[in-house]
């Protein structure tokens, strides 16, 4: 619990930590697992403020929980700036096929009209469990990449008018 914090210690049900070291990065994941009910939506952001990653889980055998997942995007997106933030979508209970209410098509569509990373996993049978948090790690090493690739916000505005003579004079849009 973030100490001085308002927030109240039964919106998370759990705290992990886990190291994973990959070839070219060491990843150190500290994972809380807030309450998913509602009534404490309004306080998790506390727990979430500085995350570079979330998980909205749904369970697959109850299509209730994709629309509740959907209101935690929403609450996300009031919270963080598009890009600030890797958002996974999970279907989880695959080993509950049988009772299946929300199709992968559907998880899918809504995960990629939204941005996000989808898989549907199996806490249950640890299926796909480790490989959505590795499409994480991917996704933000992808990121970070692509930030430190690209030109500072001086080189990108700078025009050179004057091309082949002495850099005089430049245009700073
Ligand atoms: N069959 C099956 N059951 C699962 C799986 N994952 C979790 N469960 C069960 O589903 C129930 C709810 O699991 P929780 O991990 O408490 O779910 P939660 O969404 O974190 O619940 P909140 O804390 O209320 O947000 C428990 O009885 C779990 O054992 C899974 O992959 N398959």
């Amino acid at each position: 619990m973030t100490s001085g914090s308002s927030c109240q210690p039964w919106a998370v049900s759990s705290f992990f930590t886990y190291t994973h070291n990959l070839e070219s990065a060491t990843v150190k994941f500290e994972i809380w697992d807030t309450a998913g009910q509602e009534k404490y939506q309004s306080v998790c952001h506390l727990y979430y403020r500085n995350a570079h990653a979330a998980l909205l889980v749904y369970d697959i055998a109850k299509k209730e929980t994709l629309k509740k997942a959907k209101l935690w995007l929403e609450e996300l997106e009031k919270k963080f700036l598009p890009d600030e933030i890797v958002i996974a979508l999970v279907g989880n209970k695959t080993d509950l096929a049988a009772e299946r209410e929300v199709t992968t098509e559907e998880g899918a569509e809504f995960a990629r009209t939204n941005g996000l990373l989808f898989m549907e996993t199996s806490a249950k049978s640890n299926h796909q469990v480790n490989d959505i948090f590795m499409a994480i790690v991917q996704e933000l090493l992808r990121r970070e990449k692509e930030k430190a690739s690209a030109p500072s916000p001086h080189e990108r505005s700078t025009i050179d008018l004057k091309e082949g003579t002495p850099k005089r004079r430049c245009c700073w849009l």
